[in-house]
């Protein structure tokens, strides 16, 4: 059992503390966010994580966990200081390290391993350690947001860059059995842009054979699993939609084109990967436009605002640069998603699917929640102006809405499969 201090009670730095706990280690999670850690002494868990809320709960019960507003009380004691904290893009897209830094500072050279778990770019943790006299540990985290408590009990690999080998297994016996990759800090940190940016570069490609399926009136499920059975391919993240977003591939994108524009080191895949992705909002409006014509003053039934199935998270979703290019096309955009209640720029956000398609002249599926499967579109479509389904996600089984008289464009003309 070892005593261990995480900085940064996100998505990350949350279930780090939390699963630590719950592996029987003693923690105490620091975030400089008043409101956050007041709810959380209270277990009240915002994130929709499933899971975590429990294991908070199991933590604060057990004295395993306990959270303070002074990351100083996280490092005084412990053996180990996660660090979790954000480093989002700066203005030219590069990482900003500002939080790291700045909790580097309040460290200062201490007797306890210190481990990276934010996303930086390749170097920082050398540069730093040269700084600032604390050899850092890099350890970078590969959950998903939905999934941030199973990926991180049962992860499919642990990747530790370290200067010292006793560093890098001291941090490998904090965790679960599973596969380890040990390293430099440098490789590591490169191991996590790599990846987050193949995943992101296979995506677009998906967009981009779903694009042609439409003009060539191919089948963009039957390409996907045509090639995703290949095991040198692999199925995993083949699924088009209306570009991909969230809190992280957006900026990890960006800061992997930046640093390695930085270095001298031509990257072209890397640009075609965001400038396809950016592209993908417009064509979602066109498509709708194909359907309905101009849309100014017409209402638009959005399906779906977080940029994935399974969180709550709005964070740099696409559904969001959709809705604002309709409403830039001046259509009057009403809003369901099944985790957004409340106000979301330029749009109302409403209470059920039903309400929010009622007189559209489309209804725009743009995040894949399975109950957008389940909806009765022979009792929606008498409500609509205009019979048009645009599902940019393939969730609606497409005969059935077609059946009730929907005209519905299914991203990439894909089948049911
Ligand atoms: N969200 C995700 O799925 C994943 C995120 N990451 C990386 O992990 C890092 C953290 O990401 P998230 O957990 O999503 O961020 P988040 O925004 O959910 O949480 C960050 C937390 O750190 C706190 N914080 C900021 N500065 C602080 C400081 N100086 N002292 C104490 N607390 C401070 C904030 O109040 C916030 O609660 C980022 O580098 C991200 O790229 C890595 C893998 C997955
Ligand atoms: O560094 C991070 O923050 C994390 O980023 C992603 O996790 P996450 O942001 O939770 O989301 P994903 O499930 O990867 O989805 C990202 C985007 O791709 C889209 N996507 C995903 C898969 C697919 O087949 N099609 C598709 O459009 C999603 O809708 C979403 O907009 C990675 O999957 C994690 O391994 C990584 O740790």
């Amino acid at each position: 059992m070892a005593a261990i201090g995480v900085i940064g009670a996100g998505y990350v730095g949350l279930t780090t503390a939390a699963c630590f706990a719950a592996l029987g280690h003693r923690v105490v999670c620091a975030d400089r966010d008043a409101d956050r850690v007041s709810a959380l002494r209270r277990g009240e868990v915002t994130a929709h994580e499933p899971d975590l809320p429990d294991l908070v709960s199991d933590g604060l019960r057990s004295g395993a966990l306990c959270f303070t507003g002074a990351n100083a009380e996280a490092f005084t004691e412990a053996g180990f200081v996660f660090l979790c904290v954000p480093t989002p893009s700066g203005p030219d897209g590069a990482a900003e390290l500002g939080a790291v830094r700045s909790v580097l500072a309040e460290i200062g050279p201490r007797d306890c391993r210190v481990v990276v778990k934010s996303t930086v770019p390749p170097g920082t943790a050398a540069a730093l350690s040269r700084e600032t006299g604390i050899e850092l540990v890099s350890n970078p985290e590969f959950l998903r947001e939905g999934h941030t408590v199973a990926d991180f009990l049962h992860p499919q690999r642990i990747v530790v860059g370290a200067t010292q080998p006793e560093d890098a297994r001291a941090v490998l016996a904090l965790y679960p059995e599973a596969p380890a990759i040990v390293t430099d800090t440098t490789t590591a940190e490169l191991v996590k842009y790599a990846a987050n940016c193949f995943l992101a570069m296979k995506l677009s490609y998906a967009n981009s054979l779903a694009e042609l399926c439409e003009v060539f009136d191919a089948d963009v499920a039957a390409v996907t699993e045509g090639i995703g059975s290949d095991t040198r391919i692999g199925p995993d993240f083949l699924r088009p939609g209306p570009g991909w977003g969230g809190s992280c591939f957006p900026k990890d994108t960006r800061a992997l084109a930046a640093a390695a524009e930085a270095a001298g080191v031509d990257f072209p895949l890397l640009t075609a990967t965001m400038s396809t992705n950016d592209r993908q909002a417009d064509r979602v409006v066109r498509r709708v436009m194909a359907e309905t014509g101009p849309l100014r003053g017409a209402r638009v039934g959005v399906l779906g605002l977080t940029f994935k199935a399974g969180t709550d998270d709005l964070r740099d979703s696409p559904a969001l640069r959709v809705v604002e290019r309709l409403v830039a096309a001046g259509a009057v955009v009403r809003a369901y998603d099944p985790c957004v209640r409340g106000a979301v720029d330029g749009v109302e956000v409403v209470e059920s699917a039903e309400v929010a398609v009622e007189g559209a002249v489309a209804a725009v599926v743009l995040t894949e929640w399975p109950e957008f499967g389940a909806l009765s579109w022979a009792e929606l479509k008498p409500t609509m102006a205009l019979p048009v389904l645009v599902d940019t996600r393939c969730v609606v089984p497409v005969e059935a809405a077609r059946e009730a008289g929907m005209r519905v464009v299914r991203w990439g003309n894909a089948s049911v499969r």
